[in-house]
């Protein structure tokens, strides 16, 4: 990655998590990865490995125990205070009594923005996930995959550079999901965001990632990281055999590993 900016840089993180009576999960052991300015990085592995923590750790929703991590340079705290980062995880997180356009907007009331502008980049945020004409709808008259359309498009309300999604797909049926992946696509090419993305489906990763980095079960290690080289991500690729390839690559890691750690899955 050398010369590439760094969006976020882990080195040897460690977590425990303590409890009051003395037990002890540790859940992640010794996790490096540098994730670069523009970069697709998918995390998979089995349940309970530390994906979330992680995700957790990098959007200083929870401290390490040792290692360190920091976010365009600056520290996780530093980061999160600065909004150099959007969120959007499973439970879409829609506040019920504000409309599809004030839910949107919630972030740019919290900073300031002037009435007009908020509404210029709503309106914009709206035509972008194709929700014009629900504005003015409240989240329990929308479907699972309108609801978390609504929180993808509130986590780019402020064009971060980084987006931290932890399944956000999870609970959305197949067609939805593969609609919402070739969107999420589109947004990314558009803004130029990173993305740290946290699913279950070898496919799904393997469809948005420039890289999908397994985890082992507990305590989370980085076992492989498969690097993806798709110049298209369209329906096609869907179909292709070297989607085919890098599913199977993810399958391969997941279920063993290589000696390497790294593996490739070259152009169609
Ligand atoms: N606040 C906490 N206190 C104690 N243990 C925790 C806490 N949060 C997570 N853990 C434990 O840490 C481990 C990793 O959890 P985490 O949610 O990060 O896994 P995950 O890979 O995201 O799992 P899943 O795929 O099921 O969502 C698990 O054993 C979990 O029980």
């Amino acid at each position: 990655m050398t010369g590439t900016p760094v969006a976020v840089s882990i080195a040897h993180v460690d977590k425990t998590f303590r409890s009051r009576k003395g037990g002890e999960v540790h859940a992640l052991s010794d996790v490096s990865l540098d994730i670069a300015a523009g970069e697709f990085v998918s995390l998979i592995g089995p349940s309970g490995c530390g994906k979330s923590t992680l995700m957790r750790l990098v959007a200083d929703l929870d401290g390490m125990t040792s290692g360190q991590i920091s976010v365009f340079g600056k520290t996780p705290e530093q980061a999160r205070k600065d909004q150099d980062y959007g969120i959007a995880f499973q439970q879409a997180g829609l506040l019920p009594w504000r409309t599809v356009r004030a839910n949107i907007e919630l972030p740019l009331e919290i900073h300031g923005w002037e009435p007009r502008d908020r509404t210029e980049r709503s309106d914009e945020l709206l035509a972008l996930i194709g929700l014009e004409e629900f504005a003015d709808h409240r989240p329990d008259q929308l479907s699972g995959g309108m609801k978390q359309r609504v929180a993808i498009a509130r986590s780019l309300a402020e064009r971060p550079r980084l987006l931290l999604m932890d399944e956000p797909f999870g609970a959305l049926d197949e067609i939805t999901r593969e609609h919402m992946q070739n969107e999420l696509v589109a947004l990314c090419e558009e803004t130029g965001a990173a993305v740290i993305f946290v699913t279950h489906s070898i496919p799904e990763a393997v469809f948005l990632s420039d890289r999908v980095v397994v985890m082992s079960p507990r305590p989370g290690r980085i076992t492989e990281i498969i690097d993806l080289h798709f110049t298209e991500r369209d329906e096609e690729l869907r179909e292709d055999s070297a989607f085919y390839d890098g599913v199977t690559a993810v399958r391969g890691a997941l279920h063993g590993g290589t000696p390497s750690g790294v593996r490739g899955v070259e152009n169609r």
